[in-house]
C-alpha cells in the first residue's frame, strides 16, 4: 500500500531522514517508533505530500507522492502532531467545512459526517464550539476529520500525545478499531503504544531505520534473554572478570566503578544464572547488595538501539 525506497530529506546540512526504505502492507497498523528528532514527522510529511523529499521515492497505492500528489492526498487521512482545528467553529460545522474541502459529494456528505462522528464517539459534543473542548475530544475531532473522505490510509503523527491516561486508552482503542478497515501508519515515542496497537514496528533513530519487525519478534530476536541488575560492594574489576566467564552471560554493562559497583548482565534466553552469579561474587569476596532479574523488554531494546551509552561491553 505504501512503498518507500531510499528516501532522504535534508534541511540545510542536516539529514532529518537518511536513506530509509520500508513498506506498509494493506490492512496493517505499522508503528514508526523513535525518540524526538528521529525523523518520524519528516517521513510522514513527505508521504502526505506536505513537502518533497531530497531524494528517493515514495509510492502510495501506485501513485508517486511527488508526481501524483492530488491522487495520494485523496487516499490519505493525515492527523498531524498538533491538530490544526478552528477553535471558533462548532464540531459539525468544522466537519462539514472539511468534507467540502475534501470534495465529499454533497449527497454523501451528511452520512459520511454522521459516520465519522459515531466512529470517533463525538456525538455528545457535535454542536459544541471546538475551542471549549477537552484535548481528548479535540483529538477525536481531528481523527473524525481524517476519516471524513473515507481514505484507505491513515497517517497519524503521535496521536496520543498530551492526552490523559483515560483519553489515551480511548484513542488507542479507536485506532485499533479503525485498523480493521484502514491501513495505518502511526508515529509514537511511547513503547507500550506500539506493543498494544501495531502489528509491525519500525524503529527509527537519527533519520535511519535501526530495526523493523513485529513487537514480539523484536523482543525475541534482538535480545530475548533476561537482564540481571546487580549491586555489589567489592573489587569491581575482579567481580566483572568472574561474572564474564559464567556460562549464559551475553553482555555485561558496568557502572559506578568505585567501592559500590553496578552491573547489568544480559543472559541467554531461558537461562537462570542467579545462583552462579551469587557463588562467583562470594568467591571473589564481593558483597551483593541487590540482585534483580527481569525479562528484557522492548523498552530496553529501544534504549539500546537508540542510545549509545558509555559502557563496558564484554
Ligand atoms: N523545517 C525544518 N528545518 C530544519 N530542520 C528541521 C525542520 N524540520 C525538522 N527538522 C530537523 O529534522 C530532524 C527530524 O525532525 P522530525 O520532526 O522529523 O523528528 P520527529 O521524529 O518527528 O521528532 P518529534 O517526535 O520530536 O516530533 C530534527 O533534527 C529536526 O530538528
Amino acid at each position: 500500500m505504501i512503498k518507500v525506497e531510499h528516501l532522504a530529506k535534508r534541511y540545510a546540512d542536516v539529514y532529518a531522514v537518511n536513506d530509509i526504505s520500508f513498506e506498509v502492507n494493506q490492512g496493517e497498523i505499522l508503528g514508526l517508533l523513535g525518540p524526538n528528532g528521529a525523523g518520524k514527522t519528516t517521513t510522514m510529511r513527505i508521504l502526505t505530500c506536505y513537502m518533497p523529499a531530497t531524494s528517493g521515492t515514495a509510492v502510495v497505492d501506485g501513485y508517486d507522492v511527488f508526481r501524483d500528489s492530488i491522487n495520494v492526498r485523496k487516499l490519505i487521512g493525515y492527523l498531524p502532531e498538533n491538530v490544526p482545528l478552528y477553535p471558533e467553529m462548532r464540531v459539525n460545522e468544522y466537519l462539514t467545512f472539511r468534507a467540502k474541502l475534501k470534495k465529499v459529494p454533497y449527497r454523501e456528505r451528511k452520512t459520511k459526517i454522521a459516520e465519522c462522528i459515531e466512529k470517533c464517539r463525538i456525538q455528545d459534543v457535535k454542536k459544541q464550539i471546538i475551542g471549549t473542548l477537552s484535548k481528548g475530544y479535540r483529538q477525536r475531532v481531528g481523527l473524525a476529520d481524517t476519516l471524513v473522505h473515507d481514505p484507505k490510509i491513515l497517517i497519524l503523527d503521535e496521536p496520543t500525545i498530551g492526552l490523559d491516561p483515560n483519553q489515551i486508552r480511548q484513542v488507542r482503542q479507536l485506532i485499533r478499531e479503525l485498523g480493521e478497515k484502514h491501513t495505518i501508519l502511526l508515529s509514537t515515542h511511547i513503547l507500550p503504544e506500539v506493543e498494544m496497537i501495531c502489528g509491525r514496528v519500525i524503529i527509527i533513530n537519527k533519520g535511519k531505520i535501526v530495526a523493523m519487525d513485529t513487537p514480539s519478534n523484536l523482543g525475541d530476536q534482538l535480545k530475548g534473554g533476561n537482564l540481571i541488575e546487580l549491586e555489589v560492594r567489592g573489587n569491581g574489576e575482579k567481580v566483572k572478570d568472574a561474572l564474564s566467564v559464567i556460562k549464559g552471560v551475553k553482555k555485561i554493562t558496568w557502572r559506578d566503578k568505585g567501592e559500590i559497583n553496578k552491573y547489568s548482565i544480559e543472559t541467554e534466553r531461558d537461562s537462570d544464572i542467579r545462583e552462579e552469579v551469587f557463588l562467583s561474587i562470594v568467591k571473589n569476596n564481593g558483597i551483593i547488595r541487590d540482585m534483580r532479574q527481569d525479562a528484557i523488554t522492548l523498552e530496553e531494546i529501544f534504549h539500546q538501539i537508540t542510545t549509545k551509552e558509555k559502557e563496558v561491553v564484554l
